[in-house]
């Protein structure tokens, strides 16, 4: 029974893994130590809600742990590391794609304050997650690693920060390395050079810049009071009817949705009887409570707290990000919302096994339950049966989505090149938006019935080494850039923005401009909309029949060299078979290359003379596994590989 309520238990802390419970990675000193009755004396002017903000790997979750320690809500152990980092994804993989929210309780000059830190993720293709965070807050910590300085996530982050209005506390972090020669840039970390770079950027004043190290814990106690003396503390009057802003939410399979909300105004109290303003759905709040980091109930949560509320909810559709709560009969303009989130890449996933379709569709959506930002459609392709198109916010969270079906789903399947939203105008003048390959308009169709065919373009920021700046310009100029700004950030460091295609940055631009610049070179981008372009369907055949899940959406200025390399790549994975297969990729009934996978002979065991049983056994239990991962495709058997193959031309995680 103990044993049956402490995994339970474990589990519920992790609702926000989609309920794959993972091992409880540190010690909590939250649910026992919590004053239950303390959240009421906790007014607005003893509250600070902030976030911290950073370019990927600076120190952002480090920090986190180090502050959570401080103040006693978690204890102080080894294994307590990166302890909002809660996804296995994330651990393994060393990022945040969750933003995380902890409250903690912290005595400043006598004082006691409720402080609300929501530890973000770095990368672009979850910078969503970073926007409608920092709605939450009033202020941020904007961290600068001292050895890489500014980088292009940081210029991202800082201005989502400052549209918001919000104060901006310039860190400096991993200072501890001052006498080390570091080997990102093979200079000394340089603080005062850092300070000089965010001043130059940001217009910020370089004395505020706090020097720490969240690794050594220097100077980390300088944070809190920072925080405490220069974020404002929250507007809100709890005698006021109550406005909550849902800012996100999760699946737990205990409890169901829970809700993170920011309470703007009045008080929301267990039992409370309350409406989403968004589609007017009545509700009953059975718990609520704060993060400490895990949920605590608290009975009630006051204007300017941020916490979470366990409301009657079936589904986790049914959680707007951006609503507004009002409690029932005192309705309340509603908090202006959040734009949502734009899928940017589109990819098939289908299961490898058609009998595991059913099964495939439970994991999706069980993970999409706690990842709305996900676009889900049924999708059928001739060549891999039924399965789904869905959209991601880059290919990251594809990537990162794909790892957590397999890993906590166990699921096997084979995802197909990712290919961004492109656009066609009839002659009619109705757009159509194509979010798959096999959608594209044939060229016997678009003279008659299409007056113009558009990508999305995105504005790209590079921060490098000035030396770089070469190989960065051609990368950009092969990408088919267009140059925008040019800008030096230090003698050592040049900003550049590029207008580029999306297409273009969602293959391998990304490995690309890693290798061409030693690994010192980072990158961001926003879109800019749609711009008209001359784009093609390039197929690819199988002995002369194509199959639709590879078919691919080009520039025609491309197609010589994607389609000659494709042919290649497919002859490499492609084993052979009892007959030869001819590989082709042609536009319209236009051959662009050919290859061929000559025939083979089917008996593995053929010369596997003499009566070695065993050996035998073994080879064809290796031909029955590889069977397992093939899919057949008309007479040819494809193995999941080819997808995998064209991915990597391909689809690079776009990220690190
Ligand atoms: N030397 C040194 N290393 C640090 C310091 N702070 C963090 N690190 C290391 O930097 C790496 C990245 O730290 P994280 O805390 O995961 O960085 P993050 O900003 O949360 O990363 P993302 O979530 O991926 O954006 C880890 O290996 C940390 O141990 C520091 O003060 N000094």
């Amino acid at each position: 029974m103990l044993l049956q309520l402490a995994l339970r238990q474990s589990s519920r802390a992790c609702g926000r893994c989609s309920g794959a419970a993972l091992p409880r990675a540190y010690t909590s000193a939250s649910a026992l130590h919590w004053p239950r009755s303390a959240s009421p004396e906790f007014t607005t002017d003893r509250i600070r809600n902030f976030s911290v903000i950073a370019h990927i790997d600076h120190g952002k979750s480090t920090l986190a742990d180090r502050l959570l320690e401080m103040t006693g809500t978690i204890s102080k152990r080894s294994s307590n590391k990166q302890v909002l980092d809660k996804l296995e994804v994330e651990r393994e993989r060393g990022i945040t794609v969750k933003a995380q929210t902890a409250s903690m309780i912290y005595e400043h000059k006598g004082t006691r304050y409720l402080l609300n830190l929501i530890d973000t993720p770095g990368h672009v293709d979850f910078s969503y997650e970073v926007s409608r965070s920092l709605s939450a807050c009033q202020g941020t910590l904007l961290l600068v690693d001292a050895c890489q300085g500014i980088q292009a996530q940081t210029v991202a982050n800082f201005f989502l920060a400052f549209s918001q209005d919000l104060t901006i506390i310039p860190v400096i972090n991993k200072v501890a390395s001052l006498y080390v020669v570091c080997a990102i840039d093979m200079v000394a970390a340089d603080p005062e050079r850092i300070a000089r770079q965010m001043e130059s950027a940001f217009d910020v004043d370089a004395s505020e810049a706090l020097k720490v190290s969240a690794k050594t814990g220097i100077n980390v106690d300088q944070i809190l009071p920072a925080v405490i003396e220069r974020i404002p503390s929250p507007v809100g009057d709890r005698e006021k009817p109550l406005r909550a802003l849902l800012f996100d939410s999760w699946y737990d399979q205990y409890v169901g949705v829970v809700c993170l909300v920011a309470i703007k105004d009045g008080q929301l109290r267990k039992g409370d009887r309350i409406v989403s303003s968004h589609t007017e759905n009545k509700y009953e709040a059975m718990e609520v409570g704060l993060m400490y980091p895990e949920q605590v109930p608290t009975g009630a949560l006051y204007a300017g707290q941020v916490g979470y509320v366990v409301c009657s909810m079936k589904n986790a559709k049914e959680a707007h990000i951006g609503d507004t709560f009002y409690r029932l009969k005192h309705p309340v303009e509603p908090l202006p919302g959040f734009e949502p989130a734009k899928s940017m890449v589109f990819a098939g996933i289908y299961p490898v096994d058609a009998d595991d379709f059913a099964q495939l569709e439970e994991s999706i959506v069980k993970l999409t339950l706690n990842d709305a930002s996900v676009n889900v459609q049924k999708e059928t392709s001739l060549a891999l049966g039924q399965g789904w198109r869905l959209g991601f916010l880059g290919t990251l969270h594809l990537d990162v989505f794909r790892q957590r079906l397999e890993q906590e789903y166990a699921a096997s399947v084979i995802v197909t090149q990712p290919t961004v939203p492109f656009k066609v105008v009839m002659k009619d003048g109705k757009e159509v938006l194509i979010r798959t390959p096999a959608d594209f308009p044939s060229p016997e169709h678009i003279p008659h019935h299409v007056s113009e065919l558009q990508e999305p373009m995105v504005l790209a920021t590079l921060i490098f080494p000035s030396e770089y700046l070469g190989p960065m310009m051609e990368l950009c100029g092969t990408r088919r850039g267009e140059q925008q700004e040019y800008q030096y950030l230090d003698d050592h460091r040049v900003m550049i923005k590029y207008k580029l295609p999306l297409a273009e940055i969602v293959t391998d631009f990304y490995d690309e401009l890693k290798s061409r610049s030693s690994g010192f070179a980072s990158f961001d981008y926003e879109e800019i909309g749609y711009q008209e372009s001359d784009l093609v369907k390039m197929d690819v055949l199988l002995n002369g029949k194509p199959v639709d899940a590879l078919a691919t959406v080009l520039h025609r200025s491309q197609i010589q060299v994607v389609g000659r390399d494709w042919a290649k790549r497919l002859k490499g994975v492609i084993q052979r078979q009892l007959f030869e297969v001819a590989i082709q990729t042609a536009v319209g009934s236009r051959v662009i290359a050919r290859e061929t996978v000559p025939a083979m002979r089917k008996n593995v065991t053929a010369k596997c003379y003499g009566g070695d049983v065993t050996r035998k056994m073994k080879l064809l239990n290796k031909q029955r596994e590889g069977k397992k991962r093939m899919k057949r495709l008309g007479s040819v058997d494809l193995p999941q590989e080819a997808f995998l193959t064209l991915m990597n031309k391909g689809g690079s995680t776009g990220g690190r």
